[in-house]
Formats: C-alpha cells, structure tokens, sequence
C-alpha cells in the first residue's frame, strides 16, 4: 500500500457502512442472542433494562449536542425530531417515558431507574463516551456514529418476536416503546446517511465516517459485555445492582 487512497464512490461509502454493521453490530452478540431466544433469566432481563434506560436518557442530550453543531435550519429542523420522539412533546409522552413503563413492569422503582446508581460502571462509560464523541469530533462523525440505526429496525423486529414468545413477564405493552423505534430509526437513518456521504467529501472524511461507525458499534458491544460479566457470570462490580436489591424495587415489586 502506498500514497493515497481514493476516494469512494456515495455506493462504496455506503457498502463500507453496511459492511460495518454486518460485522460489528450488536445483533451478533451472545448477550442479545440469549435475550431474544428465551435464554435470559428474569434477573438477566431486569439488568439490562436498567442498565439500558441511561443509553435512552442520554440520548436526546447527545442529539441536543449535535444539533448545536448543525449550521443549516433545514439539518436541524430534521435532527430536532429526534429530541421530540425520546422527549414526547408533552408530559407522559415519548420514548424514555415508554422505557420507564417498562422499567416499571419488572418491580423497579422509578426513582431508582432515574437516579442510575445502580447501573454498571461500563454502561456509564461507553454511554458517557459516545456522548463526548458527539461533542469533540467533526460534525459529519458525529452525525455518522449514529448510523447504527440503519441496522437497529431488523434487531427489534427480531427482539420483540422473541421476546414475546418467549417470557410471560413482558407484553406488547410493556415493550411499547419498540413499536414506535423502526420507523422513526428509518427516518434518521436515512438523513444520516445522505448527511455523511455528503459531507464526506475527501477520502481521509470518509474513512473517519467508517471509524465513526465502527466507535458507535463498540459503545453498543461493550455495554453488553459489562452485562454479561456481571449478570451472567455474577461478576456485580461494587456498587451496581443486585438482584433482589430491596432498595431498587417499586409498588408492583
Ligand atoms: O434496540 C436497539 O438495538 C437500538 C439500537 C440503537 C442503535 O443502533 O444505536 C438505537 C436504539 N435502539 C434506540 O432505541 C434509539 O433510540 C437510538 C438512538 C440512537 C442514536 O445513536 O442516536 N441509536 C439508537
């Protein structure tokens, strides 16, 4: 290999994408394949609603960072619905909303969900680190570090199937919130996309779009391999959640 490379055509940018998400993206990992067959204990559920309400609340903070960085009305009028769907546009609507009901169906108190102390060290720092990447990087990889979500409609189409038919401690209600994430996903996924190959415009841009990618994907694997350790193989790091945890638990517990 010498000198430059070339750079992509918008179709070669695009295939590299989705070559990233067949890769790397966390569909392929043990833990949500044990989650959507039925192999997950009721504990091993509740972790990873916990430990996934801090991803949702902190992600209209990222989408609020990024939007401050978009210089033209039209990218933010776009990037803004992303706010409004975790947000709702009123009280008792939205996307985090719908996770603490189902936070609330498997025995948690909101309080504790909201307050996050008992969510695992390393869902706090990879969520804390897409956050900050969103905030320092370029624009374009910020806006493409969301691009997981071209692959996310498949994965919670497989999730709420599996999850339904296998564990009668969830319902189509408890697990609202998936039934309104695939086309708003679509949506963003789409912008995203025509974003990043169009403001990729050198190749040294479009290969730190494909890492950007590749950054977002291991934000979402690592939370998983911190569930795993600590709920599947009770390694709880100090401090986290125990199951059974009295202090954790709501009304409905
Ligand atoms: O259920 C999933 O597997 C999944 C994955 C992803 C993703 O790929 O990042 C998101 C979501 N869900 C999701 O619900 C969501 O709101 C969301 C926002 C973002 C983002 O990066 O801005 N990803 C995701």
């Amino acid at each position: 290999m010498s000198g430059e490379e070339a750079l992509l055509s918008a179709e070669e940018l695009e295939a590299r994408l989705r070559q990233v998400g067949a890769e790397r993206y966390h569909n392929l990992h043990r833990f949500h394949r044990r989650l959507h067959s039925g192999g997950c204990t009721y504990e091993e559920v509740q972790a990873w609603a916990l430990n996934r309400y801090y991803y949702q609340s902190m992600i209209p903070i990222k989408d609020a960072t990024v939007l401050t960085r978009l210089t033209s009305s039209e990218d933010r009028r776009q990037w803004r619905k992303r706010i409004e769907d975790h947000d709702g546009l009123r009280e008792g609507d939205g996307g985090i909303e719908r996770w603490l009901k189902l936070t609330d169906s498997l025995g948690f108190s909101r309080d504790y969900v909201i307050s996050t102390e008992g969510i695992l060290p390393a869902t706090r720092f990879a969520v804390d680190a897409y956050v900050e990447f969103c905030r320092a990087r370029s624009v374009v990889e910020a806006v493409a570090s969301s691009l997981t979500e071209l692959f996310s409609p498949n994965i919670i189409g497989e999730r709420v199937a599996g999850m339904l038919a296998h564990y009668n401690f969830v319902s189509r209600e408890t697990l609202a919130y998936f039934s309104q994430r695939p086309p708003q996903a679509q949506r963003d996924a789409e912008f995203a996309l025509a974003y990043s190959i169009g403001h990729a415009r050198t190749r040294a841009e479009q290969d730190l779009v494909i890492k950007a990618l590749e950054f977002k994907c291991a934000v979402l694997w690592s939370q998983l391999d911190a569930l795993w350790g600590a709920y599947v193989e009770h390694e709880i790091p100090p401090g986290a959640w125990r199951p059974g945890q009295t202090a954790a638990q709501g009304a409905a517990a």
